[in-house]
């Protein structure tokens, strides 16, 4: 079955209404790293439950249970699975997207409200939190699902849905959901192959599809003392400062050149052989295009290649923040009495959260016991997920690369990304089958930063190529 012109013109006539339908989710405040957003992420898998079952979707909202955060017990969101169409004949692709947010406030920087879809005429730029990640893409589906249904179209292939609500903040609960719907009479049965929608092209003009993703696993380190925060000119020099130990035990992590201290992590990653290094040299990339992504000349090399193993095929450390420490404007001559360091590890193939963690805390114990402090020390673990590559062969990569030669008139970059989505490998392992990445958005986009944007051509064409490929499994499915 070739793609129906009426679909590609449905979507062309409705680019208003699809707009106004990713303005009314980024409206929604669904940030789940926040306990007081926890509402409105539950009011944005309510509002995407409404929109699905307007458009035919069978949906169940999925309780996934509870989660204790910062002392506070806190209901999870509901994951939302959905069915649509279940012809014995036709292949049933999985569709995953988040329909949580990064947290956003207008004090970070900000041009616009983050939570107000602004459209910038002259750039065509959508900004918004969510816009690329991943509110855009979740909504390309539906959009697709519209123009089939509304537009008097048969879907070349069944759909199945399953968009979560705490991708942002590890995934809590979908694992189990996952693991307790396989099998005959479950929801993924007869799944053939998963697609999702949740990561960026390289640059800024080029599209790619991705068949790997760095694993994550993210600590919080306590350093606490004092039983209150203490006057710095009545006790300075007295005690052991809990903001002092953190700070030289986060220096003792990395080196501004991005070398990771901790031992033995270097060590566990997969060898890079000649061939895997010509990869890369053929991307279309450039430091330019990192160092306008990033809106500065800090590339940490000159070399292309290099900046992008650095992203794709080798772990990163990064320092996140200093929970508890004086952060507000002026001049508080106060010593906090307990601080919060926040980091995490992007993992590579042979890392695991599993392989890591030891090595990492007996890492931070013997350096806080070099500090000869009385402070006391606690290392967690808050959430993880292992690294996740495909096979860019089969048929369903096939069937993208196809769809976006139509769309965009170019062939794809095949990528891996530097981000994580720990239920990828989750669906390729308890599936069985191939999972894909197609992305909407752009490099420079802006994912989990200020100033999130989407460009209107990609959440329009973006939404064709989501259509485009449905068709193409059709197609190349064996
Ligand atoms: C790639 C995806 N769009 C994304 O942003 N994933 C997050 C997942 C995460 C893990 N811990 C917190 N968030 C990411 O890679 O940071
Ligand atoms: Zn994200
Ligand atoms: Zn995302």
């Amino acid at each position: 079955m070739s793609v129906p012109q009426a679909f590609y013109d449905y979507i062309d006539s409705h680019e208003s209404q699809f707009i106004q339908r990713l303005a009314d989710a980024v409206a929604i405040p669904s940030v789940s790293a926040d306990a007081e957003h926890r509402k409105d992420v539950i009011a944005m898998g309510k509002y995407l439950q409404k929109q699905l079952q307007d458009l035919g979707v069978e949906v169940r909202m999925a309780d996934v249970g509870r989660q204790v955060v910062d002392g506070q017990d806190l209901p999870l969101p509901p994951v939302i699975l959905g069915k649509f169409g279940s012809d014995p004949k036709k292949k049933t692709v999985q569709l995953y997207a988040h329909y949580d947010v990064q947290p956003a406030l207008l004090s970070d920087g900000w041009n616009t409200d983050p939570f107000k879809l602004t459209h910038d005429g002259q750039t065509g730029r959508l900004y918004g939190r969510g816009a690329s990640d991943d509110k855009g893409p979740l909504l390309g589906w539906l959009n697709v699902l519209e123009a089939h249904v509304k537009g008097g179209l048969e879907l070349p292939v069944n759909l199945r849905f399953c968009f979560e609500g705490m991708e942002e903040s590890g995934s809590e609960g979908l694992d189990e959901l996952i693991e307790s719907e396989v099998g005959p009479g479950k929801f993924f049965e007869g799944v053939d192959c998963v697609c999702i929608s949740d990561n960026y092209w390289l640059n800024d003009r080029t599209p790619c599809i991705t068949y790997g993703l760095r694993g994550i696993t993210y600590y919080k380190l306590t350093v606490s003392g004092p039983g209150r925060d203490l006057h710095s000119g009545v006790f300075g020099n007295m005690v052991h400062e809990p903001l002092v130990d953190l700070v030289h035990l986060m220096a003792k992590l990395i080196s501004p050149q991005g070398e990771i201290l901790v031992p033995g992590i270097a060590e566990l990653v997969a060898p890079l052989t000649e061939e895997e290094r010509k990869r890369y040299d053929k991307l279309d990339y450039s430091v330019q295009d990192v160092e306008s992504a990033v809106g500065a000349a800090v590339a940490r090399s000159d070399d292309k290649s290099e900046l992008l193993m650095g992203r794709m095929r080798y772990p990163s450390l990064s320092l996140h923040g200093i929970e508890g420490a004086f952060s507000a404007p002026g001049a508080k001559t106060v010593i906090p009495a307990c601080v919060h360091g926040k980091f995490s590890l992007r993992l590579v193939p042979n890392l695991t959260p599993e392989n890591v963690d030891g090595l990492v805390i007996k890492y931070l114990k013997d350096e806080f016991a070099k500090l000869d402090s009385k402070n006391t020390l606690n290392v967690e673990s808050l959430h993880g997920g292992k690294p996740w590559i495909a096979d860019p062969n089969h048929w369903n990569y096939v069937a993208a690369i196809k769809a976006t030669e139509t769309i965009y008139k170019v062939s794809p970059d095949l990528t891996r990304e530097g981000g994580s989505i720990p239920v990828t490998l989750t669906f390729a392992e308890t599936l069985g089958v191939n999972v894909l990445l197609l992305p909407m958005g752009r490099g420079d986009d802006g994912a989990h930063s200020t100033n999130e944007k989407l460009d209107k051509s990609n959440y329009i064409q973006g939404t064709k190529l989501l259509g485009t490929y449905l068709y193409e499994v059709a197609a190349n499915a064996t």
